[in-house]
């Protein structure tokens, strides 16, 4: 059992940061698994106190003194401990015969904590991630409830019940081999919740929503690597607090020296990002954790996560790497042109159309100012990588119920696509080899032939010559020469 023990308690009051690493460095260190509840209530408090309208007018006129925090008295979290504990023991029977969880209990804790939810509140704002929000405020946002379910497991004995976490949702497995799955939320706007119910088998399970059933099925660990990654550092929409992101940085380098972000590449990707802020001395750089995390996705969820190549492709163009940039999304194209489109896959939808329509015309515009040699425009391997990253947003959109391209994506794509000068583009040469099945099969084994696109593969895109290509791409292609061979075209 987990548990509020006393050596946890030695090492109240808690002032700084340095206090905080030790709690959690001592919650995870020790033999019992780490107490959810306990870190999720601290983090919390230390988010709230850190971010609250107060702290922010406070930070703006005097900045408090570095690596300090406001102190952490041990009453402050045992008397939400306590309550949490309170709650689940009053409506959920304890597991006293150590026995593992069924659908009804894991159903039951999600309506306990879905039942004395606040009736109607702004799903989406900040900080309503913790067990803090959930017992001060009676507000959680989708992970929130999700990871709450799996605290309350816990403190009531439940230690199969586990955390799955996809790109863009939540959900648990559980019973004798963790291989029960239940929905414990929702997810989206105005979409009837499934809470209950086994993860998709019907259509849902092809969307990228459900990862193709490669989640990042958590360890106790790993959730204390989820709660962390769920820190949210923002004051207001354009300060953080500082402390609360070196907080956050300093607990995910205590979880990745502790080996527990191997099989996490999105809480890899969040290092990535603060490193890429602030590097801390003595540490891999960030662009090593960027490629870290899209070896984790290939390794451990057979290459179907997106986010590994958008964190990437997001460092090099920030970095104004922009035919690296270039290859990073291509990559993600690749892992997308699997899926099948669905109204719940938005998130990522948003995410490849800022890339195509906002980042990629911004990079055509910087670049096609200046006329070095050395520009991406002279770069075969930068077209083939462009034709790649649109390609695979057509073929994600091939056997879709829901279309995915529109008029707004043809526009910046023939913009982008006639930046590339007719003797650059015939320097890539593309031959549509036999698509290898198992790779590429969408569909209940049927794969598409030859006739309805060109899948790419990356090591032989320079040496091949350009057949068929997905018929929209095609037509843009065919477009361009027509527009660069007659200009008034
Ligand atoms: C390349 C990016 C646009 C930058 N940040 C990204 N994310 C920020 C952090 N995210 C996450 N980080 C750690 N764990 C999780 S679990 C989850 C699904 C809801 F439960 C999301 C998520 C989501 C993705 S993707």
């Amino acid at each position: 059992m987990a548990g509020f023990r006393d050596s946890d308690k030695a090492l109240f009051p808690i002032k700084n940061i340095t206090g905080v690493l030790q709690l959690f460095r001592h919650q995870l260190e020790n033999a019992r698994e780490p107490d959810l509840a306990l870190l999720s209530i601290v983090a919390g408090i230390i988010e709230s106190k850190l971010t609250s309208r107060s702290a922010a007018a406070l930070q703006l006129c005097e900045p408090i003194e570095p690596n300090s925090l406001p102190v952490l008295e041990i009453h402050d979290v045992q008397v939400l401990y306590e309550k949490f504990h309170g709650i689940m023991k009053s409506n959920v029977e304890p597991n006293k015969s150590n026995s593992p969880a069924t659908r009804d209990l894991v159903k039951r804790v999600s309506d306990v904590i879905w039942n004395s939810l606040t009736r109607s509140y702004y799903k989406d704002k900040a900080h309503l991630q913790s067990l803090y929000s959930y017992l001060t405020g009676s507000k959680l946002d989708c992970f929130g409830v999700a990871f709450a379910v799996v605290a309350g497991c816990q403190a009531l004995g439940y230690n199969d019940v586990h955390l799955a976490l996809s790109e863009d949702h939540a959900w648990v497995v559980f019973g004798e081999h963790g291989t029960e799955t239940a929905e414990v939320t929702w997810h989206g706007k105005g979409n009837e919740d499934k809470r209950g119910q086994e993860i998709g088998k019907g259509v849902s399970s092809r969307s990228w929503l459900y990862v193709n059933n490669k989640p990042v099925v958590c360890t106790r660990n790993m959730e204390v690597a989820a709660l962390v990654s769920a820190i949210n550092p923002s004051l207001n929409a354009t300060h953080d607090a500082y402390e609360v992101s070196l907080l956050q940085q300093e607990l995910l380098w205590l979880l990745y020296d502790l080996g527990h972000l191997k099989k996490y590449p999105m809480a890899i990707g969040n290092l990535g990002d603060l490193e890429e802020i602030s590097p801390k001395e003595g540490k891999v750089p960030c662009k090593t954790l960027f490629e870290e995390a899209i070896t984790s996705a290939r390794t451990y969820y057979n290459n179907q996560h997106v986010y590994p190549y958008t964190y990437q492709g997001g460092y090099f163009y920030r970095n104004k790497m922009y035919k690296e940039a270039f290859e990073s999304w291509a990559n993600a194209s690749d892992v997308i042109r699997l899926y099948n489109y669905s109204r719940d896959d938005e998130e990522i939808y948003k995410e490849f159309l800022e890339i195509a329509n906002e980042l990629i015309p911004h990079i055509m515009k910087v670049e096609s100012s200046g006329f070095s040699a050395s520009s991406i425009l002279k770069k075969p391997e930068c077209f083939a990588n462009l034709l790649r990253f649109y390609d695979g947003i057509c073929q994600w959109e091939e056997g879709s119920a829901t279309p995915v391209l529109h008029i707004g994506w043809a526009k910046p794509l023939v913009n982008t696509i006639s930046k590339f000068d007719s003797d650059v583009r015939a320097q890539v040469n593309i031959i549509c080899d036999k698509l290898e099945e198992e790779k590429l099969s969408k569909k209940n084994g049927t794969y598409f032939n030859n006739n309805n696109y060109a899948s790419l593969n990356q090591t032989n895109l320079k040496e091949k010559d350009l057949t068929n290509f997905h018929p929209s791409i095609e037509a843009l292609t065919a477009a361009c020469s027509e527009k660069i061979l007659n200009p008034e075209y």
